[in-house]
């Protein structure tokens, strides 16, 4: 049994969270909650009183937070120190977007000045596409991007470029490559111009066999089209921390991006693996993004635990994946630009928390990781809603909206901001039983109908959301928002004292993934695994059922 568990806080929470009156009891109750709960920051502002809290849970929370030993272990990942135990790195993705006079130190040296020069190296490239003063093989300049990665060598870029649309520099276009399927590529390439395209292929490792396929494939099409070998150095770019396996790979040593071991694959989008957004928005742009998340990321280290908004976001979720059975947690963006973010915010906190040892490899005797899913709003109000608001699971939401549309248009934008806030006022109040009743009392149904109709329509509310708002979305308020996201998935780790940063259960994928392939390739039928893989295996080397 852990600690956690044993402790006078958890215990108190346990005790008082079973306590806690109806949302609808506590707003009645305090007239100031709206003003009490909610908290300003970095172009961010987050309305958090529609939750199961009130002062004496928030307090406890922060109790919690407190014996976790929070704020200590938030100023150890800031300054380097060793915090992923498992694969014996620092995590140090806050350097990628800190002060170019900031001394960062790992591994013995200030890493600050490194990222600068790629910060430089990347605006002298981007400029020179941006431009045309890059040219193909054929003396052209570059129109279309294709970015190569996987994972969060590819999310990050593809959900931010995706949010960023209104900044794009005209006649530049992305079009992003993950799956090893050849169909995605395939599709991908179809009606592009080699002589005006370029590969960008982001894998921190070098050896992630999607990327590396994809770009063998890339390569293969290349030349198809009339390049030769000499002209991939026009067209092909390499972002990595393995610089010796791109440059065996073929890459040209001046077309690479280097980045680090102390930035983990989820958290690598303000490094070069940024490249596509930077190539579509621009270096200033670029630049923004990362002021945002320092913004959020100073934020973080400062404000008191009860004004920090990661953690008050960090807090509630523990509060309901341990308090209150939640199994999962919705991401909800008002804004269509926004609408790949619930995927990236699930890699972001299921890849990192989806844990069940501690940091000391004890077996953890408490949820950890919730499911991420989400989507945009309205379209999932005329679908999984339904669940949220009438299911049996408990799924508390987070709402993103900002308050300006980029595409002001007759009415839209005040029917959205109606519609997600209507949702949350739902959520929360629900609907009663006797209210049912009431709706129904000019319709034509007998006082039994009418009671059965009422019965289905009861909604028992007090379902928690947050509402996040932004004036716009910008680079900045984006840059603010992802790191938001960072920092909240940290702060649970560090409550539930899990490694946030290794990732073994999918390297074990890669491994066995690589062990069938052999099998497929090899002259005999595989009998060496169990039933169910071996039966697999051979109907897919004959092809046919
Ligand atoms: O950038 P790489 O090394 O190709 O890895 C891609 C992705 O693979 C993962 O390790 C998981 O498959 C992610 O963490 C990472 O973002």
């Amino acid at each position: 049994m852990t600690t956690l568990t044993q402790s006078a806080t958890w215990k108190a929470l346990q005790a008082h969270t079973s306590q806690i009156p109806h949302m609808r009891t506590l707003f009645d109750q305090n007239p100031q909650r709206f003003e009490q709960m909610s908290v300003k920051a970095c172009g961010l502002f987050l309305d958090y009183s529609k939750n199961r809290i009130n002062s004496d849970t928030l307090e406890l929370l922060f109790s919690l937070a407190n014996e976790a030993n929070l704020s200590e272990k938030i100023s150890a990942m800031f300054k380097g120190d060793v915090i992923n135990n498992t694969e014996q790195r620092s995590v140090l993705h806050t350097a990628l977007r800190s002060k170019a006079d900031q001394v960062i130190i790992a591994e013995g040296a200030n890493i600050v000045p490194e990222v600068q020069q790629t910060l430089a190296k990347m605006a002298e490239f981007v400029e020179s596409v941006q431009s045309g003063q890059w040219k193909g093989y054929t003396g052209k300049a570059i129109t279309d991007v294709v970015s190569i990665g996987i994972g969060g060598s590819f999310l990050g870029p593809k959900i931010v470029s995706q949010a960023l649309r209104p900044y794009w520099h005209a006649g530049l276009n992305c079009h992003f490559v993950a799956n090893v399927d050849a169909t995605s590529i395939c599709e991908k390439l179809k009606g592009l111009n080699a002589e005006t395209t370029l590969f960008v292929m982001s894998s921190k490792s070098f050896g992630t066999q999607e990327t590396l396929t994809n770009t063998l494939s890339a390569k293969d099409w290349f030349l198809a089209q009339g390049a030769t070998q000499q002209d991939i150095a026009k067209h092909f770019v390499a972002v990595t921390s393995n610089v010796t396996k791109a440059t065996e790979f073929g890459m040209d040593a001046n077309n690479i991006f280097p980045m680090w071991d102390w930035v983990g694959g989820r958290y690598s989008l303000w490094s070069a693996i940024g490249l596509p957004i930077a190539l579509l928005v621009g270096m200033d742009n670029f630049k923004a993004l990362l002021d945002g998340a320092h913004q959020m990321d100073e934020h973080f280290v400062s404000a008191p635990l009860a004004q920090n908004m990661p953690v008050i976001m960090a807090m509630l979720s523990v509060l309901y994946g341990n308090f209150h059975g939640a199994q999962s947690h919705v991401i909800l963006t008002y804004d269509h630009y926004l609408r790949g973010l619930p995927a990236y915010f699930q890699q972001l906190d299921m890849e990192s928390n989806g844990k069940s040892v501690t940091l000391n490899g004890t077996d953890v005797d408490y949820s950890t990781g919730p499911v991420i899913w989400g989507g945009e709003g309205t379209n999932g109000q005329h679908a999984y809603h339904q669940l949220l608001h009438q299911g049996t699971a408990l799924i508390p939401a987070d709402f993103i909206m900002p308050l300006q549309s980029h595409n002001p248009l007759g009415e839209h934008h005040d029917q959205l901001a109606s519609n997600c806030f209507g949702q949350t006022q739902a959520l929360m109040q629900g609907r009663t039983f006797e209210e049912a009743l009431a709706e129904l009392s000019n319709s034509k149904l007998d006082e039994q109908q009418k009671a059965l109709i009422a019965k289905h329509k009861v909604m028992s509310g007090n379902k928690p959301s947050n509402t996040l708002l932004m004036d716009k979305l910008t680079p900045t308020t984006l840059g603010a928002l992802i790191a938001l996201y960072e920092h909240r998935t940290f702060v649970q780790g560090a409550i539930w004292q899990i490694n946030s940063f290794d990732q073994w259960g999918v390297e074990l994928g890669k491994q066995l993934g690589n062990d069938v392939l052999e099998r497929i390739g090899a002259d005999q039928d595989a009998t060496e695994l169990d039933s169910s893989s071996n039966a697999l295996i051979n109907l897919y080397r004959q092809g046919k059922l």
